[in-house]
């Protein structure tokens, strides 16, 4: 069994590790966990029985470290393991803005990599996560990191240049449908309904309505269609909703969230 390291576990690290905690991928002996302020995951280790240790336990011990830190924090903490991690190791790099040659550069030798992007579902088991190895990385190595996104949730490998892409549409993204059920469930309580049915409505359309995108593989539009009865209710809310922008405003800030990616990665 691989041992399988994160170095960082806030929001991202942290739904990764339940995922794969919560699939059995590894027992609690082969995952290890460092944390700038490790007393935060006192909990975390308590429920999977996995190591809280420090960076340089996580660099020397694990065949497959995932760096879940902030990207401005990836040349300091690359620094600081690149002589301690193991000859074969496997790096994910999880961070907005750092390709693959930012990493090599940074660990000065061709180090098997991974860029990854993965989402916070992942902590519910269903992420969906691109993948783009590094040209050393063999058949075996795949099938390793593969089995990780998959514990959990589903994984595709995409060129490295569309991952700015992936993070709009995958990465990110959970914080924009979030958003929408927030104002779904608000609209339902200005109508009368307690917040917490409201919630469960909003939550179970949404999870129902991609359910039947992705099973039936008809166009969004064409399921749109289906809902909206001629001089109904629903047409009356699709044409408020597009005299609102609703579509527009959505496209425009994902433009914004690619931008960022850019400017980011020029750093
Ligand atoms: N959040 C998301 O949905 C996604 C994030 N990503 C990427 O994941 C990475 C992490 O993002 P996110 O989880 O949101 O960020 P968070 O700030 O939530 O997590 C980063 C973690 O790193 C810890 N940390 C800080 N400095 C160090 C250090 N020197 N050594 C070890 N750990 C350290 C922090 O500890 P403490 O809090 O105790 O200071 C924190 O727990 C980013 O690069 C981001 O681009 C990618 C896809 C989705
Ligand atoms: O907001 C961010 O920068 C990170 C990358 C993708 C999701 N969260």
């Amino acid at each position: 069994m691989k041992t399988i390291g994160f170095i960082g576990c806030g929001n991202m690290g942290r739904a990764m590790v339940e995922g794969i905690m919560k699939a059995n991928l590894v027992d609690g002996d082969h995952m290890i966990v460092s944390n700038a302020h490790p007393e935060r995951l006192s909990e975390l280790s308590e429920i999977y029985d996995c190591y809280i240790s420090d960076n340089e336990s996580v660099a020397k011990n694990s065949d497959i470290v995932v760096l879940a830190i902030k990207p401005y924090l990836y040349k300091e903490v690359i620094t600081s393991i690149k002589d301690i991690v193991k000859d074969d190791v496997i790096i994910i790099n999880i961070a907005a803005g750092i390709s693959t040659q930012d990493v090599v550069e940074m660990f000065g030798r061709k180090v098997k990599t991974v860029k990854a992007m993965p989402n916070t579902p992942a902590m519910v088991q269903e992420a969906m996560s691109a993948l783009s190895f590094s040209d050393n990385c063999d058949q075996d190595d795949k099938e390793d990191v593969i089995a990780i996104f998959e514990s959990f949730g589903q994984c595709r490998e995409v060129e490295e240049r569309l991952m700015d892409a992936v993070m709009v549409v995958s990465g990110s993204s959970p914080a924009y449908i979030f958003m929408v059920l927030e104002a779904m469930a608000d609209g339902a309580v200005m109508q009368g309904l307690p917040r917490n049915d409201a919630y469960a409505f909003a939550a179970q359309a949404m999870i129902g309505s991609a359910k039947m995108m992705l099973e039936t593989g008809k166009h969004p539009g064409e399921l749109k269609d289906m809902v909206c009865s001629p001089a109904g209710t629903t047409i009356e809310a699709v044409a408020k909703m597009e005299e609102m922008g609703l579509r527009s405003a959505i496209i425009e800030g994902m433009r914004a969230c690619a931008n960022r990616g850019k400017e980011m990665s020029k750093k």
